[in-house]
């Protein structure tokens, strides 16, 4: 395709077609797939091709629907628009419809990656507008705004508030003026406690607010973590996680246990009383931070042993009665997942950001005789295609 003939900018009306990985919908036209944002399955609208590099697919901005959905609603973000923050895809959903939405993607990648034919129910957790969110990243514009990045752009979207986040960490940044073109961590933890740090593309980062030291509680344990290292960003999210990792590593459990990925060791310590004084419990995380918060905060737990470093470069040996692991989106992968089934733990509890990978993993495990026993999945964060999944492999 020359670039006299892409599509981009031109306008096409079309039918919207099912939900697909990464918060946008199918269409076709003129035998291309367009994916749209802003639409919803079953609706007629207009889209503006926003970019086409030539081949098989588009993308595509709804701009006016002609047909809507009995699931559309106003977005309660005036920034949720083509062109604006690019943070949230289903501002437009009802709730229940973003569960839905979220339900299908999960469904669809198990069935397309891992050959599973599943039922999913995505589960809402608890909060409304405004506290769903205790952690953001914002940038700064040319002008020393803060705002969000518009979608798969470089273009700042200046922002006075968000309305998925708690009020007031947007509220106390949009008042200030702050470095063109750093970035902005924000933080609220569960003492209502504010952390922000801005980092710009040169020099030192500079705390501007709170000590960097976020308080949480989760697991009955209170815990001191830093504020810009990785902490669930749904506030209830951590305890209901270690509440689900408790009950499925729950007896018979032996005496040895891992948590990959483990963080400040937040399951590590859900293990540990499950393995007792005698136990063993190995966390591999590749953060220094976080393996050192987490020595701080289970010192009370001398057979938990963190070890820094990456998960695919760590030699795993021994019989674990049951591995956690929660990785990164891109998951754990082959190489890891082969690894884990090597020393033949009873139960894998897989805790897993991103659906797609989730199910290539799990395709993995079955191919060393797992099956996915149960499968949870959870909207921790509204207003975005993103969704949990916690699932139980055994064999
Ligand atoms: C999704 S977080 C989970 C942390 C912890 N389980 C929790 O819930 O608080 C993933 C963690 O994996 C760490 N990580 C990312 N890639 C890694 C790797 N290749 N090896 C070890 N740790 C890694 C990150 O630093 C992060 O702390």
């Amino acid at each position: 395709m020359t670039q006299a003939q892409t599509w981009t900018g031109r306008r096409l009306e079309v039918e919207v077609g099912a939900v697909a990985h990464g918060g946008h919908c199918v269409a076709r036209a003129d035998g291309r797939v367009v994916f749209v944002r802003h639409a919803l399955p079953g609706e007629r609208v207009v889209v503006e091709v926003t970019e086409d590099k030539g081949g098989s697919f588009c993308r595509a901005d709804a701009v006016e629907v002609l047909e809507p959905s009995p699931d559309r609603v106003a977005a309660p973000c005036p920034l949720a628009h083509p062109g604006g923050c690019g943070g949230c895809d289903w501002q437009h959903a009802s709730a229940e419809a973003q569960r839905s939405l979220k339900a299908t993607v999960v469904a669809e990648q198990l069935r397309r990656l891992a050959g599973l034919d599943l039922d999913v129910e995505v589960e809402a957790l608890p909060g409304g507008l405004g506290d769903w969110r205790t952690r953001l990243r914002m940038v700064v514009d040319g002008k020393g705004r803060a705002g969000f990045r518009a979608h798969r752009s470089h273009k700042v979207v200046p922002a006075r508030r968000c309305t998925i986040a708690y009020p007031d960490l947007v509220e106390e940044v949009a008042q200030q003026h702050w470095t063109r073109g750093a970035e902005l961590d924000l933080t609220a933890d569960s003492m209502g406690q504010m952390h922000i740090v801005e980092r710009p593309q040169r020099g030192r980062p500079r705390t501007v607010s709170g000590d960097g030291v976020a308080v949480e509680r989760a697991g009955g344990r209170e815990w001191r973590v830093d504020a810009h290292g990785f902490w669930q960003v749904h506030p209830e999210a951590a305890d209901l996680y270690a509440e689900i990792v408790a009950e499925w590593a729950a007896a018979p459990l032996g005496g040895t246990a891992w948590d990959l990925y483990g963080g400040a060791g937040l399951f590590a310590a859900v293990l540990a009383e499950q393995v007792g004084p005698d136990g063993h419990v190995l966390v591999v995380e590749s953060s220094r931070g976080a393996v050192a918060d987490g020595r701080d905060n289970l010192r009370d737990l001398p057979q938990v042993r963190f070890k820094a470093g990456l998960v695919e470069e760590t030699t795993l040996t021994g019989r674990p009665d049951v591995v956690v692991l929660d990785p990164p989106r891109k998951g754990a992968g082959k190489a890891v997942v082969d690894a884990i089934a090597a020393c033949e733990p009873s139960r894998v509890i897989y805790v897993a950001c991103d659906p797609a990978a989730l199910a290539r993993d799990v395709a993995g495990f079955a191919a060393h005789g797992y099956r996915l026993e149960r499968l949870r999945a959870f909207d921790a964060f509204p207003m975005t295609h993103h969704v949990e999944c916690i699932g139980l492999l055994a064999r």
